[in-house]
């Protein structure tokens, strides 16, 4: 059985240029796409399997990464952008017509990842960002509707396509947010 993860990285990971300089991402509207200019290269670039993150129809996991919220500004049928949960510590903003998100951004300053804006590398109109290099949130796929004896093979693929598959973020990215929260800790003390 074919283990279908992202239709971006289904036929292998396409390695980065190392010197992307941004582009435009833009959703799937065929009328007013909502566009959006992103300066500068992605970071953190990864799979995940959570149910929060948007995926495009048929995949199992979404492809994202982060760029410094100062390089995000959003340039075309702006109008067309909503919030899809004021609660959640990302707020992702998303195209009402589509359903395409656009960024997720962060307005706690506390938070680990406060001024980092996430968004889908695939809607740039451009090619040559760096690649995905991990994959997290893996077990909770289940969450939508992937059955238990279907993780083996969606663990195996993964490892196969270079994607270490973690069901939280990777050690460095979980080390940085521990880290934050000592800091935080240490200060408040
Ligand atoms: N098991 C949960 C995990 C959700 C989750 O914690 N997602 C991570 C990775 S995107 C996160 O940082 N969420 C913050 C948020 O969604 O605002 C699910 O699948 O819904
Ligand atoms: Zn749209
Ligand atoms: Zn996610």
């Amino acid at each position: 059985m074919t283990v279908h993860i992202h239709p971006s990285i289904d036929s292998g990971v396409k390695q980065g240029t190392g010197n992307f300089a941004g582009g435009t991402l833009v959703c799937k509207c065929a009328d007013r796409p909502v566009k959006v200019a992103i300066k500068g290269d992605v970071a953190h670039n990864h799979a995940c399997g959570c149910t929060k993150c948007w995926k495009p129809e048929g995949a199992t996991f979404s492809v994202v990464a982060v760029v410094p919220r100062d390089n995000v500004k959003v340039v075309e049928n702006g109008d067309k952008l909503q919030i899809v949960d004021q609660a959640a510590a990302i707020q992702r903003y998303a195209c009402k017509a589509c359903g395409t998100h656009m960024y997720g951004r962060i307005e706690n300053t506390g938070h680990p990842f406060y001024g980092l804006d996430f968004i889908h590398p695939e809607l740039f109109q451009e090619g040559g960002w760096a690649a995905p290099g991990f994959a997290a949130f893996v077990s909770s796929v289940l969450e939508s509707g992937v059955q238990p004896n279907e993780m083996d093979g969606i663990r195996t693929r993964l490892k196969e396509l270079g994607l270490e598959p973690y069901d939280c973020l990777s050690p460095p990215l979980m080390d940085a947010i521990s880290s934050h929260v000592a800091k935080s800790k240490a200060k408040a003390a």
